[in-house]
């Protein structure tokens, strides 16, 4: 027998103690309410398997709130308790959707077989919808929301690439998006049966990253103790996704170029090079010909790398996408923690409109988690975002520019109040300004 959640909901007290703990004592973990309104409450803030339902509540009657359950969480089973003589109510409950029913005061060596089977139905329903919802997974460019000119062109873009075998060097602020580009022209190449390999090069030391890219033979330094196939190796056939190519060392930079070159290398203490078939594409959120300009990047690898440049906007240039992306992460954060939010205030919306996201995508979908968690209701309203966001003035008609100095300055400010909690005392401090200065600033941005 598997053991799972159960949800009793009975008004009479003495009766829903006595059950809870009969069914504790089988090893479920019992949940209990008195109401059918808090019943509901508690369906939507805990994972509940089963439901064990008086007919008669105070606030409702059982067969309604089976209905009730059974259409916002198909795979949860209700069993409900009726009356001793009224069969009528049994047959009413199983047609709204009950696992079955039972009578009050039958023996309760009924309840805890029926108990186990609706469990075990419940488990099984539920590790079905997950498998579901993992193939119903998005693959590719379908990945990919937002239907603003910004991203639909970026898009658009990849995707006549994606046929090609060219290398593409994917630029854009961090968090906009350039790991699932990479990943989503990959998948719509045909070199999709084979690995998608993505690295970040600014993870690792100089000496591991060159072992990992390209491998090692045994002995070729200590603790080289047998021969390792590198990434380059593992992606054969694939695609591999350098992230963050502006850090990459320049004695990595000159094999990489080979690579480009010729598709060899030298693996770490070998002298014969390894030829391999592998798609390469780039990302970096620095300015590459500043680097090179400073002599970090060398100027042969990045005309190579940069045959097909695509820049990916930020966040606050593609505002028509906020409401799309908002709900697109509410639905995915409310399935992930089985949650049923569906509704995004019209002040939620417009704060997040107002707000310069310097994290974009990644920073965004991190605001939407947090407020899918919070939230003890189905709709995401203003007070469940973060201090910094909350504060944004919406402006009708005057969105903040990305070039504009004083809304960094702006940021800034308020990011460092957020982490005085408030204090401004503390914050002039860290800000090193004069604390007249801060207030001065402060009315002049609108965040008194
Ligand atoms: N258009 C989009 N639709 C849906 N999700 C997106 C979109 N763009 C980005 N994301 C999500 O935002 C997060 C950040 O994206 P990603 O890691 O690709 O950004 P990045 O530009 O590679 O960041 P970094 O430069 O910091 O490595 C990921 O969780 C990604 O799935």
């Amino acid at each position: 027998m598997q053991k799972g959640k159960l949800l009793i909901i009975d008004d009479e007290e003495r009766l829903r103690n006595l059950m809870a703990r009969i069914l504790q004592l089988e090893g479920h973990e019992v949940i209990t309410a008195g109401t059918a309104k808090e019943g509901l409450r508690k369906l939507q803030q805990e994972n509940i398997q089963v439901v064990l339902s008086d007919v008669k509540l105070p606030d409702t009657d059982g067969i309604t709130l089976t209905d009730t359950i059974k259409k916002t969480y198909p795979s949860t089973e209700v069993i409900v308790l009726t009356a001793y003589g009224t069969i009528n109510d049994g047959v009413k409950a199983i047609k709204a959707g009950a696992f079955d029913y039972i009578t009050k005061g039958d023996d309760n060596e009924k309840i805890i077989p029926l108990v186990s089977k609706a469990m075990d139905k419940a488990l099984l329903q539920q590790k079905v919808l997950e498998l579901q919802s993992k193939l119903n997974e998005k693959f590719g460019f379908d990945r990919l929301i937002g239907k603003s000119t910004a991203i639909s062109d970026v898009i658009k873009l990849a995707q006549k690439v994606a046929l090609t075998d060219t290398t593409v060097l994917l630029l854009g602020e961090t968090g906009t998006g350039k790991e699932i580009f990479a990943e989503a022209i990959h998948q719509a190449s045909n070199r999709n049966t084979k690995s998608f390999v993505a690295v970040n090069c600014s993870a690792f030391t100089k000496e591991l990253l060159e072992s990992e890219l390209f491998g090692h033979k045994v002995g070729s330094f200590t603790g080289a103790v047998k021969d390792k196939k590198g990434l380059f190796e593992e992606a054969s056939g694939g695609t591999i996704f350098l992230d963050e190519i502006g850090e990459l060392d320049h004695d990595l930079q000159a094999k990489l170029l080979r690579v480009l070159e010729s598709q060899q290398f030298l693996k770490i203490g070998d002298t014969k090079p390894t030829q391999v078939n592998v798609r390469i594409l780039a990302a970096t959120n620095r300015n590459l010909q500043t680097e090179i300009n400073e002599g970090h990047f060398r100027s042969d690898l990045f005309y190579r790398l940069s045959v097909f440049q695509i820049t990916l906007p930020p966040l606050r240039e593609r505002k028509k996408d906020i409401k799309l992306l908002g709900e697109y992460f509410m639905q995915y954060f409310a399935l992930k923690v089985k949650k049923q939010v569906n509704q995004l205030s019209e002040e939620f919306v417009s704060k997040l409109e107002a707000y310069p996201w310097p994290g974009n995508i990644r920073e965004f979908k991190n605001v939407i988690e947090r407020a899918v968690i919070l939230t003890d209701n189905n709709v995401l309203d203003e007070s469940l975002l973060p201090h910094e966001i909350q504060q944004q003035q919406v402006k009708a008609g005057a969105p903040i520019s990305a070039f504009d100095l004083s809304s960094v300055e702006k940021l800034h400010i308020q990011r460092v109040l957020n982490h005085t909690h408030g204090n401004r005392a503390e914050a002039a401090h860290l800000l090193n300004i004069g604390v007249a200065t801060l207030y001065r600033k402060l009315k002049e941005y609108g965040l008194e």
